[in-house]
């Protein structure tokens, strides 16, 4: 805990998939309060935030008024924290929205391109403001990353395979687009062509990534968030696999980064910074 008050928290997206686990997580942390919840989906406005998650009621309703509830947050004798797991659409004004009003943000939403990253790690510098920026919040993507990159030395060809549940709005997943920044920030141009390729359907190949890297979505109904990195080489294949299989997983992650960001007085991006 800071100080003798626990962190404020607000919730943004409170009654998606995610904002449901972390109204659960926060209000089950010592040194944290659930400040307010917010979403925009008509269908969950005034919903009491706790009930909605599968616990007892919280008396905290599901606002959506953004501005109300980051200009009360920002009242508060502590500095307060938005968590937003909200939509790649509307993360980009929600993150400045937070800033201007001296609010933390912890972003677990993906989808925001480089150009927009850029921006509000400017923005938040300027303003002395800690950011975080989470492609993903489970400590087994950070394992299997690290793997990757220890085998990024000995092998040359690799892909990137991302599997997830088809409420997904972006693609590639933000693991996937991460990962393969890692991989390419040795320097190292990965897939040298063997032959002259050709697409008989567009796309078949997947995306093209940071230095040369492919990525390939699925979207299935039935699958959580799922990703295989795989190298190749003469004579053998090296796979690295992380199964979710449920979203308590990526709790600790975003309980640790609550409490980190407060330290932080610029943007961070990637749960491995902050381990
Ligand atoms: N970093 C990580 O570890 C993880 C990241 N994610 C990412 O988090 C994001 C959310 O995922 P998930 O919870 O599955 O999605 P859901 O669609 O289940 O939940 C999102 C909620 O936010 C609401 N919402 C959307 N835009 C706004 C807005 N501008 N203001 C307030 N509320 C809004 C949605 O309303 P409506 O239904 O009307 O759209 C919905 O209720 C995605 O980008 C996903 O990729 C997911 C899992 C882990
Ligand atoms: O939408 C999801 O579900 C997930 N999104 C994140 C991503 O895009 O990488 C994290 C995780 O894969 C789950």
């Amino acid at each position: 805990m800071v100080g003798q008050f626990p962190i404020p928290v607000v919730v943004n997206g409170a009654g998606g998939k995610m904002g449901r686990e972390v109204v659960k997580a926060v209000a089950a942390a010592q040194d944290m309060t659930l400040l307010g919840a917010i979403d925009r989906n008509p269908a969950y406005l005034n919903e009491d935030a706790g009930t909605l998650a599968g616990m007892e009621p919280l008396e905290i309703p599901i606002t959506n008024d953004r501005e109300g509830m980051l200009a009360m947050a920002a009242q508060e004798k502590q500095p307060a924290v938005m968590v937003d797991f909200t939509h790649p659409e509307s993360v980009y004004d929600n993150i400045r929205a937070a800033i201007a009003y001296g609010v933390r943000p912890v972003v677990g939403t993906t989808g925001l391109s480089e150009a927009q990253i850029q921006d509000l790690a400017e923005f938040a510098d300027k303003a002395s403001m800690g950011c975080l920026l989470i492609p993903n919040f489970c400590i087994g993507i950070v394992l299997l990353q690290q793997a990757a990159i220890a085998a990024s030395q000995y092998f040359d060809h690799v892909e990137i395979i991302e599997l997830h549940h088809n409420q997904k709005a972006d693609a590639p997943s933000g693991t996937a687009v991460k990962t393969a920044q890692m991989l390419a920030e040795f320097g190292k141009t990965y897939n040298q062509s063997q032959v002259k390729e050709t697409e008989q359907l567009p796309g078949a190949r997947g995306a093209i990534a940071d230095e040369q890297i492919r990525i390939h979505s699925v979207r299935l109904p039935g699958l959580i968030a799922h990703q295989e990195v795989i190298f190749g080489a003469a004579g053998q294949i090296y796979t690295l696999r992380h199964d979710t299989t449920d979203r308590g997983c990526y709790m600790p992650g975003v309980l640790l980064a609550i409490r980190q960001v407060l330290s932080l007085k610029s943007l961070v991006y990637g749960l491995e910074k902050i381990l």
